[in-house]
């Protein structure tokens, strides 16, 4: 059995079986686990929040030299409890749940991560559907996204088309169009469909636009997934290890 997924996470690359462990865990003690699992998602999310407002201000302040020389000082003392106990690289976080499609750290969507908008993606009748707003950390032309940014959120969106088909792949080919540049500090909206099936190989499209006008283009992406053979999953995420057990959540 594999329990890996695509690498960005959401949905299995090969089966959905339960292990042992979930299988024979007590009905109490899983809901207790689950308590404590939300409650880290929880938290997760309120760190992830606080580093996006220290990543937002870092990026934007004109404080005096010296307070930057404090604030790092102060940043580096918060941080080094967390270091104190960080997951091998091949251990997946605690609070995830590959299965379920919840990467509390991914660069994109993840509530749990500094560098994601974070993008919010919900599926509406076969369609993926995504807001975010991005901040002045993702300037790249002065008062504008950076080209690269939108590809990012683009790339999630057609990656998460795909899943919601039913046929989660990597990424093999993405394409991108700019036809306008994507406004910062401005609710956007992204959406994104599969148009083509063929074997182990999906192509999905999608476009990103302001919430406030829709009709107008700015930013236009088709993208090429292909499934994984339970022999690749295998060995690329054979691996990685999944920590999540009722018994060691919270
Ligand atoms: C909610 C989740 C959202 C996720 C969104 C984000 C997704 C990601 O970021 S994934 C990370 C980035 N992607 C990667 O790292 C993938 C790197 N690539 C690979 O590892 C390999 O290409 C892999 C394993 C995917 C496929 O390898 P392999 O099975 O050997 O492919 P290969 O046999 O050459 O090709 C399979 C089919 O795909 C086609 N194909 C391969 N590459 C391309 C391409 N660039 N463009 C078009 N078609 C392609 C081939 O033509 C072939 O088609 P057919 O079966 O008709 O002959």
């Amino acid at each position: 059995m594999c329990r890996g997924r695509d690498a960005a996470g959401g949905h299995p690359v090969t089966d959905g079986e339960k292990t042992p462990a979930e299988e024979h865990a007590p009905a109490t003690r899983r809901l207790h686990a689950v308590d404590g699992l939300l409650g880290r998602r929880e938290a997760i999310s309120e760190l992830g929040d606080a580093l996006r407002l220290l990543v937002e201000y870092a990026t934007t302040t004109e404080a005096p030299t010296e307070e930057l020389r404090r604030a790092a000082e102060r940043i580096r003392q918060a941080a080094a409890p967390l270091g104190e106990r960080v997951r091998d690289r091949e251990v997946l976080p605690t609070a995830d749940d590959l299965l379920g499609g919840v990467r509390m750290y991914n660069p994109v969507t993840g509530s749990g991560s500094a560098l994601a908008p974070p993008l919010h993606i919900a599926a509406d009748n076969g369609v993926a559907v995504g807001t975010c707003t991005l901040g002045m950390a993702f300037e790249g032309p002065p008062t504008y996204a950076h080209g690269g940014v939108s590809a990012m959120l683009l790339d999630q969106m057609l990656g998460y088309a795909a899943g919601i088909a039913g046929h989660p792949g990597m990424t093999v080919r993405l394409d991108t169009t700019y036809r306008k540049p994507v406004p910062l500090l401005t609710p956007l909206r992204l959406t994104a469909t599969v148009q083509d099936i063929d074997g182990r190989r999906v192509t999905a499209t999608g476009q990103l636009t302001t919430a406030d006008d829709p009709d107008t283009v700015l930013v236009a992406a088709t993208g090429v997934f292909i499934a994984l053979r339970a022999e690749q999953a295998r060995r690329l995420f054979g691996r990685v290890v999944n920590t999540n057990r009722p018994s060691r959540a919270g």
